[in-house]
């Protein structure tokens, strides 16, 4: 199946997915020159309920951190989105390196990391289901700088010697994933995709302007997962990341000047 590899990785995708090609992929490389300033966007309004965080699993592409989302404790209002969006998980992509593992770009910068948080439309009666829709998922994407220790992403870190491999999963309580933001909520925000297979076209990215830091010691603890099952070869977990696609005349909004 898919993966980041040679022989199965983001060139390889449209074999089986052919809306690899399609006219709204992520991500993207964001050129805040030709961003356009819109002052009707909202401020984001991110509210999350840190009893909703169940559990951690290493699904083979990233590990993720799912939530409760048969409610609307945890939720993503205003921005650029109308109606009420639960927060299903939030995952992240990284590289090998420092030089490299965030998806988006900006003006060709690549970030060592990038964090996705995934909400999913209310209309819709699940995340599978609005997954299908142009307007049933939103992604709030945070890029991470190399710096100063994160102590909030530390906690999520501290449970990976139990997902090492592929299928691992452990249970994860109260987290909340606010601490994981940036101070400053500036955003840009377009059509887009998701950015892994299936590839499904039904994404509202909204990317904040800063990021946030991490340590390279913390950078090394992302590098320690393993794309491989118990058993299987071992093949660490790096480079999980897509790159820019053609942007195909999209725009892209900016919530600030
Ligand atoms: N990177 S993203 O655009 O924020 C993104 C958000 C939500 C997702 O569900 C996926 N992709 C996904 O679930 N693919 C199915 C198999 C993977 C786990 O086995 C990608
Ligand atoms: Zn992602």
């Amino acid at each position: 199946s898919w993966g980041y590899a040679a022989n199965n990785g983001p060139d390889k995708w449209a074999d089986n997915f052919p809306i690899a090609n399609g006219p709204r992929q992520s991500p993207i490389d964001i050129v805040p020159g030709e961003a356009s300033y819109d002052a009707g966007l909202k401020a984001l309004n991110l509210k999350y309920d840190p009893s909703t965080c169940l559990d951690i699993l290493n699904n083979g592409h990233s590990f993720q951190v799912t939530f409760v989302d048969d409610n609307d404790s945890s939720t993503l209002t205003d921005g650029p989105i109308s109606g009420i969006y639960r927060l299903k998980q939030f995952h992240f992509h990284w590289g090998a390196s420092d030089d490299k593992g965030s998806e988006h770009t900006v003006a060709g910068t690549k970030y060592p990391a990038e964090l996705h948080l995934v909400h999913w439309n209310t209309k819709y009666a699940s995340f599978g289901e609005a997954a299908s829709q142009p307007d049933g998922l939103a992604v709030v994407g945070v890029f991470l700088q190399i710096g100063a220790e994160n102590a909030n992403l530390q906690k999520v870190l501290d449970a990976f010697d139990v997902i090492k491999a592929k299928g691992k999963q452990t249970s994860f309580a109260d987290f909340d994933p606010a601490t994981l933001l940036p101070g400053c909520l500036d955003y840009w925000t377009y059509d887009g995709s998701l950015t892994t297979p299936p590839l499904l076209e039904s994404v509202t990215w909204i990317v904040c302007k800063e990021p946030v830091s991490v340590s390279a010691e913390q950078m090394a603890k992302f590098r320690s997962l393993l794309f491989s099952a118990e058993g299987e070869a071992e093949c660490c977990m790096v480079d999980n990341y897509r790159p820019p696609q053609p942007l195909k005349g999209r725009a892209v909004r900016a919530s600030f000047k």
